[in-house]
């Protein structure tokens, strides 16, 4: 969706992305969307080169879901052309040495399935999402050797459903997406369930009938912030932590232990779901590995409960969270207003997960930051983007100090390889380490991130 373009090229069926971008353009900063992204449909060989001259090993990327199975189900057909499309891409980065990590589902959903049933809101997903899965490993599974199952379950369950502003656009009328249709206090909990069954069968498909042959390791991205107290108070420290079980822990929790965090568990009480004993133990321990991704930390303070007032899971955890404490932000900030640039949280949180969820392999799978998209800068001018620069040597080093303190990290992804369309803020920031001009074919330019990682790479 934020690379490939190619929205209604090569036999593609429509994805939830689609629907939203085109049905509320008022709810991306510039009206866009990803009919042709930044064309790695087209571009992706030139993309391959690039990572091939900065030197990496492995590339991230995701499969959509529509491209394979333009229908949502399996009964409606595989698209030979879509299939064709990864096959290429996926034979492009093996001939220049680059290992292929593929993401099966980042957030584009098929519309088909959103009008039949509800797409993740439903149970059925489950079994739709297990076929889209398994086609994937049947026809890329010789050559792709880790799978990563859903990108952040977290950010398509809480932007999908509770504030609206990511796709299908559903919340209560109260939240930030101002939806006409949505329950923000109980939809994102039941699409949070659905989405660990759905990991959790796929995983169990994996490795009952393609793992022993493919040798290839599965596992699942999560997202989280990291969290400081407001103050040296109990309050806000019992809300830091709060505030860490509602975006980490409600997928690691299951994952780890097979139920929610105590904290969602007495906050949310009957609108959280409950693990029947046979799901419980399907999602614990359903992984090879963690993808994690790190951008930014915030202070976190209590936010008095909402007594049933406008319940939502944005407010469930009453912890307040802000980036900035008393007038001084916790660190510079970057394009996007919630990323504040804050290295030291990036090993906290590398620590807390050796220490409360029993040290599991993690590749971060994101990290990075964006300047704004200004059109006025010349092109040699915003190719200078020191800030990333800073970003990326300050990240990589706080990493290794948690590595060195015993944190399981396996391999690091930088996000982004180009800049591309960045969901709400369409193109107005840029997250590459290359530029793309927009007003000309979409062509890369190295910035001098891209530059530094080369020699970084090197040594
Ligand atoms: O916002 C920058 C990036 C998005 O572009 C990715 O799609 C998403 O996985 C993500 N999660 N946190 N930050 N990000």
């Amino acid at each position: 969706m934020q690379y490939e373009g190619g929205a209604k090229e090569g036999g593609k069926g429509q994805s939830i992305w689609d629907t939203f971008t085109h049905q509320h353009p008022e709810k991306i900063a510039d009206r866009s969307n990803g009919d042709v992204a930044v064309d790695s449909y087209h571009l992706y060989k030139e993309d391959v080169k690039l990572m091939k001259d900065m030197g990496m090993d492995a590339y991230r990327f995701s499969i959509s879901w529509t491209r394979i199975l333009p229908n949502g189900s399996l009964s409606g057909g595989v698209n030979r052309e879509g299939v064709n499309y990864y096959n290429n891409l996926i034979n492009e980065l093996l001939s220049k040495g680059v290992q292929p990590f593929v993401t099966i589902f980042h957030w584009d959903s098929p519309q088909v399935l959103e009008d039949k049933y509800g797409g993740f809101l439903s149970h059925n997903i489950v079994n739709d999402f297990k076929d889209y899965a398994e086609v994937c490993f049947k026809e890329f599974g010789d050559r792709v050797k880790h799978w990563i199952t859903i990108n952040q379950p977290f950010t398509f369950a809480s932007g999908g459903y509770a504030t609206g502003t990511k796709a299908p656009g559903r919340c209560s009328p109260w939240e930030q997406g101002k939806c006409s249709v949505g329950d923000s206090g109980t939809e994102p909990y039941l699409v949070g369930h659905h989405e660990l069954l759905a990991h959790a069968e796929t995983v169990r498909l994996y490795k009952e009938k393609y793992q022993a042959t493919q040798k290839g390791k599965i596992g699942i991205t999560l997202v989280s912030h990291w969290f400081l107290p407001f103050s040296s108070s109990k309050t806000s420290n019992d809300a830091a932590k709060r505030a860490v079980d509602f975006m980490f822990g409600w997928f690691m929790d299951p994952l780890i232990r097979g139920d929610y965090p105590a904290s969602m568990k007495g906050l949310v009480g009957n609108r959280l779901p409950k693990f029947t004993k046979e799901q419980s133990d399907l999602v614990k321990g359903s992984f090879d590995f963690i993808g994690l991704n790190y951008y930014t930390t915030n202070y976190a303070d209590r936010l008095p409960p909402s007594n049933g007032l406008n319940t939502s899971y944005s407010t469930d955890s009453q912890a307040n969270l802000t980036g900035v404490r008393n007038g001084v932000p916790i660190g510079p900030r970057a394009a996007s207003p919630w990323l504040y640039i804050y290295p030291e949280g990036f090993r906290e949180l590398l620590l807390y997960i050796k220490q409360y969820y029993g040290n599991p392999a993690i590749y971060i799978t994101e990290n990075g930051v964006d300047e704004a998209n200004n059109k006025s800068v010349p092109l040699q001018e915003a190719l200078k983007d020191d800030t990333r620069v800073d970003f990326y040597h300050r990240h990589l080093l706080s990493m290794l100090r948690a590595i060195r303190e015993g944190a399981n990290v396996k391999g690091y992804f930088a996000w982004s390889l180009l800049d591309n369309f960045e969901w709400g803020n369409g193109f107005t920031v840029r997250f590459g380490l290359n530029f793309v001009d927009y007003n000309d074919r979409n062509k890369r330019y190295p910035k001098k991130s891209a530059h530094w990682f080369k020699e970084f790479l090197k040594k």
